[in-house]
């Protein structure tokens, strides 16, 4: 007879029996290699370009004896996940979307059980130093982003930008909020407006894209919205910034938008007898406003799937 020394309770459980008695089963699961920093130098002239990507691989498919097993024979290994990506940009890598669809293509067709994945890049960019041939500076302008979806032979591609920090001086107020009696925030017509610019753009099933030139536009359009008219709110200019995006690439079946409030604060200077007519501000870093949206067309498919799979929007 086996004497129990731990209660049943703080038992790990090693069967496939819960304690309650309904089966254990593995849900959702993936697996891959996260942020395998690449740089592709192309130097076929003395003027070389750079792209400087950051890429984690995600596969879904049968996984369940590896899981439930140790039975490795299906899993493509973390590591070959990560030699795959520097051998594919020994080719090129073009665009990130472009080289994470050749990914997934890579992988869903290479192994029968992989049935899809998350493949997921980071962009940065780099500067010629004064148009110097080999020379560059980083632009930490912004991080350009993009995922491609596979499930099945079903690709989903959305691209992205963050860290796009933007500011305008005065054309935006808030006003006309109601006031109970925990309000204290005077009203305004004039005030700093700043936000960092985080969007994802999800583009419409087989849509033959110039991922680059998409991207530059769509980031134009952002920032030429943000400056362009007076702001009631930073949820009106979001609205405004999605909504032109949309009309101008109808390749594009919605766009997500989170754009914290970076609060500029007008100082008291009476203190010292000093008037302050909106020239010297507090930047507060927290608590920031947090202001969140989809733009989409009325009659875009349900990606909510896709979605759940990019996490940080709303
Ligand atoms: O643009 C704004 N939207 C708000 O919802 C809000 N709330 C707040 O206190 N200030 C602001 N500003």
């Amino acid at each position: 007879m086996v004497t129990e020394t731990t209660p049943a309770s703080s038992r790990p459980v090693t069967s496939s029996e819960a304690p309650s008695g309904s089966k254990i089963v593995l849900g959702q699961n993936q697996y891959g290699k996260a942020e395998v920093r690449v740089v592709r130098v192309s130097r076929d002239t003395e003027r070389h370009s750079i792209e400087d990507l950051n890429v984690s691989s995600q596969l879904h498919g049968d996984f369940l004896s590896a899981h439930t097993e140790g039975n490795n024979e299906h899993v493509v290994a973390t590591d070959t996940q990560k030699n795959t990506i520097y051998a594919f940009a020994r080719e090129r890598v073009g665009s990130p979307e472009e080289f994470l669809l050749r990914l997934a293509d890579h992988f869903t067709g290479e192994f029968d059980w992989v049935s899809g994945g998350r493949w997921e890049a980071e962009q940065y960019g780099w500067q010629r130093i004064e148009d110097h041939d080999h020379s560059f500076v980083r632009d930490n302008r912004e991080v350009r982003t993009a995922v491609v979806v596979a499930d099945g032979d079903r690709r989903t591609v959305v691209s992205g930008v963050q860290d796009l920090t933007v500011l305008k001086t005065t054309q935006s107020g808030f006003e006309g909020y109601p006031k109970d009696r925990y309000t204290t925030l005077a009203e305004t017509n004039d005030r700093i407006m700043s936000t960092d610019v985080k969007a994802r753009w999800r583009f419409a099933d087989g849509a033959e894209v110039d991922y680059n030139a998409v991207y530059d536009d769509v980031t134009s359009i952002l920032l030429a919205k943000f400056g362009e008219k007076y702001s009631s709110a930073l949820q009106q200019t979001m609205f405004d910034m999605g909504k032109a995006v949309l009309e101008a690439h109808p390749e594009i079946a919605e766009i997500k938008l989170s754009l914290p409030n970076n609060h500029h604060f007008v100082i008291d200077l009476s203190f010292c007898g000093l008037d302050n007519p909106n020239v010297v501000f507090h930047a507060d870093d927290r608590p920031y406003g947090f202001i969140e949206a989809t733009v989409r067309r009325e009659d875009s498919d349900d990606a909510s799937a896709v979605w759940e799979l990019i996490p940080g929007f709303c």
